[in-house]
């Protein structure tokens, strides 16, 4: 872990040649422009009227000033009282709070759709005043514009389907993808998120709905990683790109509901769904050499060889194989320490872990390779340290008595004599195993809601551990393993509990509060992509998310986790999303992978890595915040 945070946090003089905002609209404008008498830079515009209003860019509603209603020929076409932009939050949260009244259940929330609903509507008529929203309330609103609402969004697609927002490209275009790609409005995307809507949460395959998921993602990217949605330069640039890949369903409802809104036909499979995933990554990388694109709920079938494909020639992650890998290790790691043990005891945890999925198998093998580092980084450590997990999927224990046992899940297969030993066998059910095995933690990746029942979580009672660790991972909230109430009620106080969704924290009584830490990949992917594309890494390589595990693991301090906290609030996302950037920032440069950003070169950056403040700084002042231009009129 490195010492990062106990250095002083000194003002450097060097950063006023990043002053000029990387990511920010107004700065890339410039020089075009000229200083209004509000001291502002203005932004061209070659809209006037109705057409400026009904553009979610542009558009500040009631915010415009008299002389710009004036200068854009909006005059009469708004209430006459001009609002500032704090009292416009002001009046729309009042409307969305209206809602409030039966809403005290946080994310089991009977209006959550509501919820979105209107936040959807404000992002399609003002997208600054949007983010302003979202950034500001980002703790109440990310479980509704991301999990667990988006996953409801994903499922009531077809009724819920307004505006399109992002691409698709499906079976049926096969041939056509490089020249469709064109029809994107933007010379320029930073950032794409696909799915091909395969596995959505623990819903299953939603086919086309889970564009659902690829635009709750990017939302994150904007509010907590600053990326900017668009960018008013000489042309328009939308740098965030949500994609659907749409090779059909094998969601029977689906198939036969005429009002379905993708093909109507069971999934490609094979030679033919790798041609057009192919064919995807050729036309994107093609228009937009440095895009970066973030594969989100594939199943897991295709999540590893995809990954497998493309890691090493582009810049691409799979979010649900490596961005949970980082987060549950910082968890896993959070544990340890909440134990009263140093982290460096680790690899003597004995995990066992239901679900043998893109999540759980993600999980495991950066678990052991981080155990592996810390026992000196041998053949035989890396060897050795497997033998701290048990999996079980949905028959039971794996070990290597399992017929077709998945490649992936191989290395992990439990030696049968061994089991034996262990009074387990082939197929054992997860109580068996919790029960023989007494775990440190039990960590759930396995989509089923409930998996972590009465009789397993007593036997967890048994654990050797003096805090034992419960990850119930799964989403959305109906699909976790169990509740924080049900954990704390039934193992008693003295556990640690992390969920993939979010719930309230427990009331232990005697002013006792038991953590229901979120153990969602929210915390580093939106990091994992900044740093990315601040570096200009050629790749996304382990290094990176191994420097995104450990500062996320570092953020969190020794009061904290003797606490039971073993992940920051959602309210310190932009924070924790810019430390998480700047490891990867400097990972990228030593692994000498960094080509640098826009005017900041591979030999600047490597200058900047130099000095932990100033790449926390550089990075901080390329994140975008939203606020208002001041617009004027061009000709077009
Ligand atoms: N918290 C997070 O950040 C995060 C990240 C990624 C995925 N997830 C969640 O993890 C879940 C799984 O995702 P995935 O991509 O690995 O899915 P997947 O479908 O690829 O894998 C699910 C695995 O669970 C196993 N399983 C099913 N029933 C089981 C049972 N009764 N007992 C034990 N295992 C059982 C299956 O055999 C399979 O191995 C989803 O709910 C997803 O939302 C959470
Ligand atoms: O989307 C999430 O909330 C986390 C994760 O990517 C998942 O698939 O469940
Ligand atoms: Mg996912």
């Amino acid at each position: 872990m490195s010492n990062f945070y106990n250095q002083t946090r000194a003002a450097s003089s060097l950063m006023g040649r990043f002053k000029r905002s990387l990511i920010n609209p107004t700065a890339v404008t410039r020089a075009r422009c000229f200083t209004t008498a509000e001291g502002h830079r203005p932004t061209l515009v070659h809209k006037r009227s109705l057409d400026i209003l009904h553009d979610p860019w542009f558009n500040k509603g009631t915010a415009f000033s008299m002389t710009e209603r004036d200068r854009l020929d909006l005059r009469g076409l708004l209430p006459p009282n001009v609002m500032s932009s704090e009292q416009q939050i002001e009046r729309f949260m009042v409307d969305l709070k209206r809602l409030e009244v039966q809403a005290r259940d946080g994310p089991s929330d009977p209006n959550a759709l509501a919820k979105w609903r209107i936040l959807n509507r404000l992002h399609d008529r003002n997208e600054t005043m949007y983010y302003k929203v979202l950034i500001a309330n980002i703790e109440e609103y990310a479980p509704i514009v991301y999990t667990p609402t988006v996953g409801l969004v994903c499922q009531n697609y077809s009724g819920l389907f307004r505006r399109p927002r992002g691409m698709y490209f499906s079976a049926e275009d096969r041939g056509e993808m490089m020249s469709m790609v064109y029809n994107w409005p933007a010379d320029q995307v930073d950032m794409i998120v696909v799915t091909d809507g395969s596995r959505i949460l623990g819903l299953g395959d939603l086919g086309v709905q889970g564009i659902g998921i690829a635009i709750g993602k990017l939302d994150l990217y904007v509010a907590a990683a600053g990326i900017n949605p668009q960018r008013v330069c000489y042309s328009f640039s939308y740098l965030v790109l949500p994609v659907m890949i749409d090779v059909g369903t094998n969601n029977e409802k689906l198939l036969k509901n005429p009002l379905y809104l993708g093909l109507q036909q069971h999934r490609l499979d094979g030679d033919e769904y790798i041609a057009v995933i192919d064919e995807f990554m050729e036309a994107v990388f093609t228009r937009w050499p440095n895009v970066i694109v973030q594969f989100e709920d594939f199943q897991s079938k295709w999540a590893f060889k995809l990954l497998q494909r493309y890691r090493n020639a582009h810049r691409m992650f799979n979010d649900d194989v490596q961005g949970t890998a980082g987060v549950a290790i910082a968890g896993l790691l959070g544990a340890v320490r909440a134990q009263g043990r140093p982290m460096i005891d680790f690899p003597k945890q004995k995990i066992v872990v239901a679900g043998a999925g893109s999540a759980g198998i993600g999980v495991v093998n950066a678990a052991r390779k981080t155990m592996a580092r810390m026992l000196g980084n041998t053949e035989h450590a890396f060897d050795s340290a497997k033998s701290q997990f048990w999996v079980v999927d949905a028959n039971g224990l794996i070990t290597d008595e399992r017929e077709n046992i998945d490649p992936d899940a191989l290395p992990f297969a439990r030696n049968t004599n061994e089991a034996g030993r262990q009074g387990l066998r082939e197929g054992s059910s997860l109580v068996e195993v919790v029960r023989q095995v007494r775990p440190d933690v039990l960590l759930g990746l396995s989509g089923v809601g409930g998996l972590f029942s009465k009789e397993v979580l007593e036997a967890l009672k048994g654990s050797t551990s003096a805090k034992p660790a419960i990850f119930a991972m799964s989403n959305p909230t109906k699909n976790a393993e169990c509740t924080p109430e049900e954990a704390f009620s039934i193992v008693g106080d003295n556990i640690i509990f992390a969920s993939g969704s979010p719930f309230r924290d427990v009331d232990l009584g005697n002013g006792q509060i038991g953590h229901s830490n979120q153990g969602n990949n929210m915390y580093l992917f939106p990091g994992i992509g900044l740093g990315t594309l601040l570096s200009g890494s050629r790749i996304i390589s382990d290094g990176m998310l191994q420097a995104a595990a450990e500062r996320l693991a570092a953020y969190i301090t020794e009061d904290e986790v003797l606490k039971g906290m073993i992940f920051p609030p959602i309210s310190k996302i932009r924070d924790i999303t810019k430390e998480v950037a700047a490891a990867v920032v400097k990972e990228a440069v030593e692994e000498d992978l960094a080509e640098g950003y826009r005017d900041i070169d591979a030999r600047e950056l490597q200058k900047i890595c130099q000095n932990e403040e100033e790449v926390l700084e550089y990075v901080e002042n390329s994140m975008w915040s939203p606020e208002y231009p001041t617009l004027v009129y061009k000709r077009g």
